[in-house]
């Protein structure tokens, strides 16, 4: 056959060329274009998954599945809105033929018209007058159907914030919302599929049978009858929708609806669910098999839509977003203690490994695992595997994509912990790992005995860990540190350090005279902490049992009494702890960094302690919880805040979704110079300040704030976004001015260990002279607050991604799902809001600009409105 050109006729416009076509008029009339919107990260994760799993777009799907363009319309606002996207890896930009074209606007047009018949959250909405008058009564009504249940204190101690004081989105005054709702419950018809409220905390799956004034008759999927009232009822998904894998797919966006859909997930081992552009991960407790290199490969190859949302898929978005849009990216990991923030984490990052391996180096960063799990985790009573420190891990990327290095920070370890811990919890796992595993010739040369043996670990009884075996984590501890290059003249000086608190902590003090100041008893501990310390005992002795005070002329010594050298035993082991974690993370930097080569690309991804509410909480729970308002305020910043300050910007058509502002409770604790923290570091420099000046002071300046309540003697509340905690002011001062004494400080800085004089020298950075005496250049708090501020900067320049980690029961039980637990988490964060902006908005966006460079399709004449 001759190849010969066949002319083919004009090809007769397209479906979406009519459409668009239509708008073009429409937007001609308007004369001006909407601004540009303002340049905001494009990456995959912001495809419309409303697009993404729904059934009724198999063959759109397939098409993306062709590396092909698509193009979809928002039904909510359809004369002023097209959303375009794009899907596939090769060079998804280039429509290939005006036959895909086609193509892809017929399935689209199918697209369309069943997210019309759907209805969705396009129900129209009814506004009768005498709705609005009911409006003010009905709000209350639905605040009382939505308050699933009161304040609690679990049976293992821990109290849970009063749901009372968390706002639910549907308890917010947003009309918009109200008025859905209403006309959801007006079209409820015979056989309408519902969930009533059974109980007070129970809602059950029911189908209406009759429909009175007075309300619903409801049967039960056990074929009971109840009578329901109409502010007990809300609208069930038909059952196509049944675990749907993103949020935004459900018609109904009640909070029934959404446990409903992430219980039946779970149950199915499916723990990732998509809440918009958040990734909802619920903690298993147990292993499920959907990761390793298999899953890589399938996340990796675009077919990630056959499994659906993953931390994998998270990864890769970020990692894929980063290439092509040449921006750094966060991947920002939060939720409570044991929702699995970690063990997320660390999926991350073996995904990316996977993905930008081949230097090498991905494996010592997957190493610094180990080590710092081994240093900063403990045992708690929430999670048996407790990161009691902050952890940012920044992944630097050369031009191939291929991970050249990496860099760690850390946040404010949990110091305390080294010297004392709560019964039933331990201490940082290494010390136990230590004990157990160190070989005869390391445990002769540390003198150690078994850790039952050490005050700082037989406290708290609990030296054990369930299915945790310590002596083979030391192994697998020493394994990693060689994989990251710790010298093992480092990891011998680093031992013994560790050796050296756990003596310090047996230490003991003897009275002396009848002014019941003490001397050190002269035993096996003082012995061996000075021999470890590379120290002189007498020295040692002294600096423990006296204060040397300078005055101008002369020195002082003062004896000490039993509790104030007690004091000072445990500030000399917490300053070694805590600055040997610093050194070590240090050391870590020092070898991920010498392979990196400044591509200025990277993935950060962070994973800090969760919110934190017990029973006695203390300056510790303080700064998590303080921590966890920055990163709330980030995430409000990013998902609402600017989301909707870009629609308005755009003069485009837009119902506000409120979410709750943590502003002021931010503002409570930051602000100078009234915040907790400035008044606190006031209280500090007073030399005899008390926990009852304190509490009196805070009282005084703080009591008009809204987030604040002042109790009883040393106690305050604070109204935190995730529920209200009171704080104890017991030992607060100590904790914020963590002083060091000078004589201390003098005698590490003496040692015959160059280890040892680095870590005093790392503690004097963080002092300074005044009249002879050490104190602390900036207090704790003050410090982390300035680290807090340096690591929003950070992220603010990165592309965010957020993974919502959920603890689905309180005991680290797998297949156990405590539907109101679940509900705490998801209304503290705001997950619900999320989800409703996502569905109503634009799933992604371009500006004109890169909208023509990318989509070259429609520069074409036809289109040239655009
Ligand atoms: N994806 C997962 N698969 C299997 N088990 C998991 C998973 N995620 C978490 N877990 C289990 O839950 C435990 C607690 O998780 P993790 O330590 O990551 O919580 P966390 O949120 O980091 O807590 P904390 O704030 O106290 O550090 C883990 O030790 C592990 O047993």
């Amino acid at each position: 056959m001759s190849k010969s050109k066949v002319l083919l006729p004009a090809a007769p416009p397209s479906t979406l060329e009519v459409m668009l076509e239509s708008l073009r008029i429409n937007k001609d009339q308007i004369k001006d274009l909407p601004p540009a919107l303002p340049q905001r990260p494009t990456s995959r994760a912001r495809l419309p998954s409303s697009l993404r799993g729904r059934k009724a777009v198999g063959s759109l799907l397939e098409v993306l599945s062709q590396d092909k363009l698509v193009t979809s319309l928002d039904t909510t606002n359809m004369t002023n809105r097209i959303n375009v996207s794009r899907c596939g890896s090769e060079d998804p930009y280039v429509c290939e033929s005006s036959v895909v074209a086609e193509q892809v606007n017929q399935d689209f047009q199918t697209d369309i018209m069943s997210l019309l018949d759907e209805g969705g959250d396009s129900t129209p909405m009814t506004s009768s007058d005498e709705m609005e008058s009911a409006y003010e009564k009905d709000q209350e009504d639905f605040q009382d159907v939505l308050a699933f249940d009161g304040g609690k204190t679990t049976s293992d101690g821990i109290a849970l914030p009063d749901q009372s004081d968390i706002k639910s989105i549907d308890s917010l005054p947003v009309k918009a919302s109200f008025k859905k709702r209403k006309a959801d419950l007006f079209a409820l018809k015979r056989n309408s599929r519902v969930w009533f409220r059974a109980s007070e905390d129970n809602w059950l799956l029911g189908v209406v049978q009759s429909k009175t004034d007075a309300g619903f008759g409801v049967c039960s999927s056990d074929g009971q009858i109840f009578e329901v009232g109409s502010t007990k009822i809300l609208p069930a998904n038909p059952e196509i929708l049944e675990g749907v894998d993103d949020l935004i797919q459900l018609s109904y966006l009640n909070e029934p609806a959404v446990l409903h859909n992430l219980q039946y997930r779970y149950a199915q081992d499916t723990i990732y669910t998509k809440a918009g552009p958040v990734l909802i991960a619920i903690n298993p407790f147990k292993k499920i098999p959907i990761y390793g290199p298999d899953y890589v490969q399938i996340y990796r190859n675009e077919r990630k839509s056959i499994l659906g949302p993953h931390v994998y898929m998270t990864a890769d978005s970020a990692y894929k977003a980063m290439i092509e849009d040449e921006a750094n990216q966060s991947i920002i990991i939060s939720g409570e203690s044991g929702a699995g923030k970690t063990e997320t984490a660390k999926i991350t990052m073996q995904y990316l490994a996977a993905l930008g391996g081949g230097r090498g180096v991905e494996n010592e960063i997957l190493q610094t695992n180990p080590i710092l799990e081994a240093f900063g985790n403990a045992k708690t009573l929430r999670n048996d595997n407790s990161s009691r420190f902050g952890k940012l891990i920044d992944i630097y990327f050369d031009t191939a994509g291929r991970i050249c290095g990496a860099k760690i920070q850390t946040y404010l370890l949990e110091k305390s912990r080294v010297v004392q811990q709560a019964q039933g919890e331990r201490s940082y796992h290494v010390f136990y790992q230590l004990c157990a595993g160190a070989d005869p010739a390391l445990r002769a040369r540390l003198n150690l005995k078994a850790a039952s043996e050490y005050r700082y670990l037989n406290q708290s009884e609990c030296l054990v860990i369930d299915n945790i075996n310590d002596a083979e984590e030391f192994q697998s501890m020493l394994r990693a540190m060689d994989v990251v290059q710790i010298s093992k003249m480092d990891q011998d000086n680093a031992f013994s350090m560790l050796a050296a608190v756990l003596w310090l902590g047996n230490v003991t003090f003897s009275i002396s005279d009848s002014e019941n100041h003490v001397i050190v008893d002269d035993n096996e501990a003082i012995q061996s902490a000075a021999v470890l310390l590379h120290c002189n005992v007498k020295e040692l002795m002294a600096a423990l049992c006296t204060r040397k005070i300078r005055t101008r002329h002369e020195v002082i010594v003062q004896k000490l009494s039993h509790t104030q050298a007690s004091d000072s035993r445990d500030a000399l082991a917490k300053a070694i702890y805590a600055s040997l974690f610093d050194w070590l993370v240090d050391g870590i930097n020092k070898s991920l960094e010498a392979r990196k080569r400044q591509t200025g690309r990277s993935i950060s991804i962070l994973d800090i302690y969760g919110f934190e509410s017990f029973k006695k909480n203390t300056f510790e729970q303080l700064c998590i919880n303080y921590a966890n308002e920055r990163l709330q305020q980030h995430f409000n910043r990013h998902l609402f805040k600017l989301e909707q300050e870009g629609y308005t910007a755009e003069g485009i058509d837009w119902t506000r979704v409120d979410f709750v502002d943590n502003q002021e409770c931010l503002d409570l604790i930051e602000k100078r110079p009234m915040g907790l923290i400035s008044l606190l570091d006031e209280e500090c420099t007073f030399p005899r300040a008390t926990e009852e000046t304190l509490s009196l002071k805070l009282n005084k300046y703080l009591n008009g704030n809204s987030c604040f309540k002042f109790e009883r003697g040393t106690t305050f509340r604070v109204r935190h976004y995730a529920g209200e905690v009171a704080y104890e002011t017991v030992g607060i001062m100590e904790k914020n001015r963590d002083l060091l004494h000078a004589d201390l400080l003098h005698l590490l800085g003496s040692s015959e260990c160059s280890l040892v004089n680095s870590l005093a020298e790392r503690v004097s950075n963080g002092f300074r002279k005044v009249n002879g005496m050490q104190t602390q250049k900036r207090s704790v708090a003050t410090k982390f607050k300035g680290q807090l501020y340096k690591l929003m900067q950070k992220l603010e320049g990165t592309s965010p991604h957020f993974v919502r980690c959920i603890k689905p029961n309180r005991f680290q039980h797998a297949n156990l799902y405590n539907n109101d637990l679940v509900l705490q988490q998801l209304r503290c964060c705001g997950v619900l809001e999320v989800v409703r902006i996502s569905r109503s908005g634009y799933p992604t966006r371009y500006s004109h600009h890169q909208f023509a460079i990318r989509l070259p399709y429609f520069s074409h004449a036809s289109v040239l409105w655009l």
